[in-house]
């Protein structure tokens, strides 16, 4: 074919493939042209070559076949979807097609041990604030596959935040709901693919799910038509890119909202708990996690993004954890086992697709083989025995698990080589008839090996060696100087410097022989080592179970770890009801500093805490900490306090400060009130609320009114338990009104000045001037800062700020003062805004603050002379 030939074909392949890329067999290569050959170039730092054909240039980068699964997933990495072409041999030649498309939803061959949800969002009929979405997730190399519905657009991120997909298929209606898919995109990296519109049309998507588990309705429990057109398009999207994993795809897992604590996007990533919001510092995650396998830490993840409402289960955890706890050694001598774990989720996704190779399957026989051992040293241990640890171990197939286990190490060879094509991957003793095979072809090198010495024996030539290459074969070998005694049967077939190649029509016969049962054998070979791939991926859903089972005791195993390092205890669940913790910490900021323990209690009649205090006095980390022990006990864990009770709650809402918008260069008083707006919406009487400074991004009189709103409407309204740390002191009046309202502050010392921070909570308002003092501590000049003192105690007594320094138009010096009330400027009246009335007001207050006892007589004599200066001014 000519070039323009060649490049037309890819160019058709390409317009008909709807990928980004498209990778196209000729030969021993893989070539991407013109576009794509520069983009690959770029990205991969991949040779790119012009080629001229017909007065045409073209760009072309190629890469070797067997190495092109690094390159695709390179490319699908950087959020590229790349298409393969295969070529394969027809009647006239060969002809290439399209086998597979890989996307960042399909990449099977992923580095990251992390989830890789691809995902369908499927908008109902009823296009209001409660909408019915259908969601659908599923994760190909593990095979997990989870489907709910939810109500409004906020839950749809909710859902995509937790499982964060690298990519995902809107339905029809969602592709043009701009407003949902920019929230997304500033939520998740992720990529949106437009999957086609029938495979989301009912009729459809239900065949689809029906092909695939069996009865829709009956089976898997779906009933809600928006949650069968998102299961079904995601499915059909899996077929059509041609990676054949979907008998991996052994469960549909149907779950509803409510089964979890509702953490809105915002929450997950205020809390940090997988990763930080600015990218430095420790997650959650990253410092509780001692897990010693991948999908150990997969799962920990798992349960930290979606922690659970149902007391049961989450006693269940706790039951296992305490049991690890107490049983240090059993339990890292269960850590050093489950550190020999594979990943099996993901093999049985590669055994289904057929990318498993011979150490894969070596990895899951010795997988397999922990389970056993794994139950047996729990079964030894009386205090793990009567844990539902038992019961973890205990839930896969043992019998299944040993037949597979057994059968793999029937079959496979203890070190098998890279290659599945050139034999030595089956152990002896498996298949009689490769046994048979082995025996001829060994007895054939035997003859072969054994050659030399007879041959020299009876020719009587001292060096002669018999040996093998590439291009020669077979061959014997004589040096020069004896060449005379080669017998007349040897024929030539090359000269050296010093010696000469012979082959002879037996050596011809018995190469003939070896180089025939070389290809039998490793035809043999693959083909036991199908059937074997078959039978493992046959077993998918074992492999799942015994994972999932190893996963989970690595992640209670992990928590044990943890809590008997950090003196962590077991709280009391109850249901929904007070909260109230003893010397808690916050388990990240712990690991990092001295902490002070600080106590909190919520009750019915103490749900509203408004938290005030100086700034970096520790109002943050008291609320994020009281939120983090909540969620932590939630996922079954113990929690950094000496002692307590948890009323589980039903979500957990945060609003603290945005940073990371400001460097999209977003409103930040809009996000603000957006985040306000969802919990006032989704926050109940179970939900844990946590407010730091709302309203702070406005004018101070907007700002308080909104959060004194805010605080009447959860108080009064949703009842919801709240702690709310706030600089404007008037909200602490609310607490002698409202009666679930109560103050409590982070305590400070003043010591002539000096703020000293204690860390711990008190009961009470705050005081107030601390704001003034941290900008004194700052060393703001010292006209300021007594100025500052002024004005605030004319807004607090006057509400009338005079104004130092107005021009009259004549220039002269005028006293004007700023009116709150009528929010003007007027002129200064007779009896009020006297500069110098003021200074004296203000000099005498702090003559009667002053501890004449706490300050030497340096400082005492600088402090009157300051006085006296601000007075003479
Ligand atoms: N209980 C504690 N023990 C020890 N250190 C603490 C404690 N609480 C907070 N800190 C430390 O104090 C610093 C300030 O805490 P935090 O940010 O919570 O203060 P803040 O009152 O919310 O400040 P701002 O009002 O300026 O937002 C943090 O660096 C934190 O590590």
């Amino acid at each position: 074919m000519t070039a323009e030939g060649i490049v037309g074909e890819y160019l058709a392949l390409k317009r008909d493939s709807d990928a980004d890329l498209l990778a196209m067999q000729m030969g021993d290569f893989y070539e991407f042209f013109h576009d794509d050959a520069k983009t690959v170039g770029q990205e991969l730092d991949l040779k790119v070559s012009e080629r001229s054909s017909g007065g045409e240039t073209y760009q072309m980068a190629g890469v070797p076949v067997d190495d092109l699964t690094p390159y695709v997933r390179a490319l699908v990495e950087r959020g590229y979807r790349v298409a393969v072409a295969d070529q394969h041999e027809t009647e006239n030649g060969h002809a290439r097609s399209i086998t597979r498309v890989v996307t960042p939803g399909t990449l099977l061959e992923t580095t990251t041990e992390d989830a890789q949800y691809l995902a369908a969002v499927v908008e109902g009929a009823d296009q209001t604030e409660d909408t019915e979405y259908g969601l659908a997730f599923v994760d190909i190399t593990t095979g997990q596959f989870h489907v709910t519905t939810v109500t409004g657009e906020d839950a749809v991120l909710t859902e995509l935040y937790r499982f964060t997909p690298t990519e995902v298929l809107p339905g029809p209606d969602t592709r043009s709901n701009d407003r949902l898919l920019e929230r997304l995109a500033e939520r998740v990296e992720t990529n949106t693919t437009l999957h086609t519109t029938e495979a989301f049309a009912p009729g459809r998507a239900r065949h689809t799910v029906r092909e695939q588990f069996g009865a829709v309705k009956e089976s898997v429990g779906l009933e809600r038509e928006t949650a069968i057109r998102a299961a079904g398009a995601v499915l059909s999207y899996i077929d059509e890119t041609g990676i054949s994993v979907l008998a991996a795809v052994t469960r549909l897992h149907r779950y509803h909202p409510d089964d979890h604590v509702e953490l809105d996007a915002t929450t997950q990533r205020n809390l940090e708990l997988v990763e930080t919001m600015t990218g430095g510092g420790r997650s959650l995650f990253e410092t509780i996690d001692h897990t010693v396998t991948s999908a150990g830490r997969r799962l920990l993840k798992e349960w930290l993004t979606r922690p659970r409402r149902s007391q049961s289960e989450l006693e269940r955890r706790q039951a296992c954890v305490q049991a690890l706890c107490e049983s240090a050694m059993v339990r890292e001598e269960l850590r050093e086992l489950l550190d020999d774990a594979s990943d099996l989720e993901r093999a049985a996704s590669r055994s289904v697709s057929g990318s498993a190779d011979a150490h894969t399957l070596l990895r899951v026989r010795e997988t397999l083989a922990l389970l056993p051992k794994v139950a047996d040293r729990i079964e030894r241990s009386d205090r793990l025995a009567g844990s539902p640890l038992s019961e973890i171990v205990g839930r896969p197939d043992h019998t299944a698990v040993v037949e597979l286990q057994t059968a793999l190490s029937d079959a496979l060879a203890d070190d098998p080589p890279q290659t599945l094509t050139q034999g030595e991957l089956i152990r002896r003793g498996y298949d009689d008839e490769l046994d048979a095979l082995i025996k001829e072809y060994e007895s054939a090198v035997e003859w072969i090996d054994t050659l030399a010495e007879r041959e020299s024996r009876r020719h009587d030539i001292g060096r002669l060696s018999v040996d093998r290459n590439k291009t020669d074969g077979y061959y014997i070998q004589v040096p020069k100087s004896e060449t005379d005694a080669v017998p007349d049967e040897y024929e030539g077939i090359k000269t050296l410097k010093n010696s000469q190649r012979y082959v002879t029509d037996e050596l011809r016969e018995r190469e003939r022989d070896v180089l025939r049962l070389e290809e039998r054998r490793g035809e043999l070979e693959y083909e036991l080592f199908e059937e074997l791939r078959t039978r493992v991926a046959e077993h998918a859903s074992l492999l799942q179970d015994v994972g999932r089972s190893l996963a989970e005791l690595d992640v209670v195993a992990s928590l044990a770890r943890h809590a008997v390092r950090h003196d962590w205890t077991r709280p009391m669940l109850t249901g929904p009801g007070p909260i109230d913790i003893q010397a808690g910490r916050h388990p990240v900021v712990e690991t990092q500093t001295e902490f002070v323990p600080n106590d909190l209690s919520m009750t019915e009649d103490w749900r509203f805490l408004v938290v005030t205090g100086p700034n970096m006095s520790g109002k943050s980390t008291y609320m994020r900490q009281t939120a983090l022990i909540v969620l932590l006990a939630q996922i079954g864990s113990f929690i950094p306090a000496r002692e307590a009770t948890i009323g589980l709650v039903d979500g957990i809402y945060t609003r603290v400060g945005a940073i990371d918008e400001l460097a999209q260069g977003r409103s930040t008083f809009m996000i603000e009130m957006q985040e306000l707006s969802n919990i006032l919406h989704s926050a109940t009487e179970e939900s844990l609320v946590i407010l730091d400074e709302v309203g702070r991004g406005t004018a101070t009189y907007d700002g308080i009114s909104i959060a004194w709103a805010t605080t009447e409407y959860l108080h009064n309204r949703i009842n919801a338990k709240t702690l709310f740390a706030t600089h404007y002191h008037e909200l602490t009046d609310l607490a002698d009104r409202l009666p679930g309202v109560h103050n409590v502050h982070m305590a400070a010392e003043d010591r002539g000045g000096d703020v000293t921070f204690l860390w711990t909570i008190e009961d009470g308002p705050a005081d107030r001037s601390y704001g003034i003092h941290v900008a004194e501590l700052a060393s703001v000049p010292s006209p300021v800062v007594d100025r500052s003192r002024t004005v605030l105690k004319r807004l607090r007594e006057d509400k009338a700020i005079d104004v130092r320094g107005a021009k009259s138009g004549t220039g002269d010096t005028q006293q004007v003062v700023f009116d709150l009330g009528s929010g003007q400027f007027k002129r200064a009246s007779a009896d009020g805004g006297d500069e110098t009335d003021d200074e004296r007001e203000a000099v005498i207050e702090e003559l009667s603050d002053i501890d004449v006892n706490e300050q030497s007589p340096v400082e005492l004599l600088s402090t009157v002379q300051r006085w006296q200066e601000r007075l003479e001014e």
